[in-house]
């Protein structure tokens, strides 16, 4: 192995910085050169390339977002777009290729795996939906993100005794709702893997406020309902007077807390470990505090269903 590449695509995550220092740096010290493709797959398919020497990559480790940007590009799902960026990476001679992403940039690492090119994917989504791993990458960041946010809130929310319905990201993952919910101790999570009945959460608050409580948080999940409806919703049927907050992309940015960028150290390490032995195919994961090689091919193939438990426990501990 003489060339390696790395890119970052699909929503970026704060600690993606981190580990495409590691990338560099692990592969540096084992005499292998490495290229950082612009934009996620748009680069790769464009060619837009940047040489990453130890000291391109450093003072980011504490910088949030990606210092290579990162992008959702439809045309690298099509054949033609992967040849493309096949045909990059052999003109270019690279021997692999680092994809830090979510389920989306996952499938195109897989993509390119099938096509015979040595690939290794790591898991760096907020959304913390891809299985085989406890935790992506980003997702410590944006739960304290969400965390400073919701406690500013609350403060708020019980000087003027008010409910407040606040929105975080996820279109198809309630992981950050359900988990924030409970580290805030807010009323209720509302989460798109998860029905619910708004007739009830009414009464239940309804109970609350009678109780003689000042606020009531409920978290949803960007995937589970409009937040202004649901809002509307509660004020209509209790009469209480109720506002809403939606996090949108600051959950996203900041710097990294340290678990992530522990984490991003440890993945981008052992990516290029992986690459430098001969494994292709794989996505590192973290598994009860150990590193976990695990085929993209079951990674896509499976579902990270979120814990029932957890996903009730909001609830019964916010009431
Ligand atoms: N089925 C697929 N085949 C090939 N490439 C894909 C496929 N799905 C997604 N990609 C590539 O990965 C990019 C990112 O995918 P997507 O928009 O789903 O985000 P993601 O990686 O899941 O990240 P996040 O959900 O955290 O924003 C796409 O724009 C596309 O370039
Ligand atoms: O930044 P964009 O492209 O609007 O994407 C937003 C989406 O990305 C995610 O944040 C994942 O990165 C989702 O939770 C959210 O729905
Ligand atoms: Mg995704």
């Amino acid at each position: 192995m003489k060339r390696l590449a790395v890119l970052t695509s699909g929503g970026d995550c704060s600690g993606m910085n981190a580990c495409i220092r590691a990338v560099v740096r692990t592969a540096v010290r084992m005499k292998i050169e490495v290229i950082g493709f612009r934009k996620g797959y748009q680069g790769l398919m464009k060619g837009d390339a940047i040489n990453l020497d130890s000291k391109a990559v450093s003072g980011i480790l504490h910088r949030g977002g990606t210092f290579l940007q990162s992008a959702r590009a439809i045309e690298f799902k099509t054949p033609e777009g992967q040849q493309q960026a096949l045909s990059n990476l052999r003109e270019m001679g690279i021997d692999g290729m680092v994809v830090l992403g979510g389920d989306g940039s996952l499938t195109g690492a897989l993509a390119l795996h099938r096509l015979g090119f040595p690939v290794v994917g790591i898991p760096a989504s907020i959304d913390n939906d891809i299985p085989f791993t406890d935790m992506s990458l980003g997702v410590d960041t944006a739960l304290n993100n969400i965390l400073y946010a919701v406690d500013c809130i609350k403060d708020t929310a019980s000087s003027h005794a008010r409910a407040f319905v606040i929105e975080v990201m996820g279109r198809n993952s309630g992981y950050l709702a359900s988990i924030s919910a409970i580290a805030t101790g807010a009323e209720f999570a509302l989460v798109p893997e998860q029905a619910y009945d708004l007739t009830e959460i009414c009464q239940q608050l309804r109970g609350r406020f009678a109780e003689g409580r000042d606020n009531a948080i409920i978290i949803v999940a960007e995937g589970a309902g409009h937040a202004q409806e649901i809002a509307n919703s509660i004020k209509d049927t209790i009469g209480f007077e109720v506002r809403v907050t939606v996090l949108g992309h600051y959950q996203r940015g900041g710097a990294p807390t340290v678990f992530d960028r522990l984490l991003a150290s440890r993945f981008g390490k052992k990516s290029v470990e992986l690459l430098i032995s001969g494994v292709s195919g794989v996505m590192v994961g973290l598994s009860a505090n150990n590193m976990l090689a695990t085929p993209l091919d079951d990674v896509i193939r499976s579902e990270k269903r979120p814990h029932d438990e957890v996903l009730r426990m909001a609830e019964v501990l916010g009431i």
